[in-house]
């Protein structure tokens, strides 16, 4: 069974009680680090607790989320190992994974997509890491540039 981890900022409380919906009728585990409540809180703060679970391992991948998508996508990409993709839709959601191997979602809660959110966790959850070796060499110079 996969398990994804999830943190929002108050800007998508609404949009994350949608997302767990989604992933638990797929019949996936979520971890749901917050946050609870529409009370202001800061997106790098939430962006650092989902980042740092996922780090520590068994999770497939990570979905974030703030009024946005933007806030909490800067700041997961700037954590070491976190390939973060903020889709436009479908085709960027499935590309995110294809291309990019990309380990964690963000969303807007305040955007108006083309297409669903729930559509775009679809797309890259059936998608597969490409194996071409140029979509790897760049992920591979994407994670060097990442290196402390
Ligand atoms: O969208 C966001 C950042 O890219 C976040 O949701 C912020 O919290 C957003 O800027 C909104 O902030 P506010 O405190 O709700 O006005």
């Amino acid at each position: 069974m996969k398990k994804i981890v999830i943190a929002v900022d108050h800007g998508a409380f609404e949009l994350k009680k949608r997302i767990i919906a989604h992933i638990e009728k797929k019949g996936y585990e979520v971890d749901d680090l917050g946050v609870f409540s529409t009370d202001s809180v800061d997106y790098p703060d939430m962006a650092k607790k989902a980042c740092d679970a996922f780090l520590q391992g068994g999770y497939d991948y990570g979905i974030v989320a703030c009024g946005t998508g933007i806030g909490i996508s800067i700041s997961a990409n700037k954590i070491d190992g976190i390939r973060c993709a903020l889709p436009q839709n479908t085709f960027a959601a499935r590309m995110a994974r294809e291309h990019n191997n990309a380990n964690f979602l963000a969303f807007g809660g305040r955007i108006d997509y083309p297409e669903s959110v729930e559509a775009m966790i679809d797309a890259f959850d059936d998608a597969q890491v490409s194996q071409e070796e140029r979509h790897r060499r760049r992920v591979e110079k994407l994670n060097a540039m990442g290196k402390k």
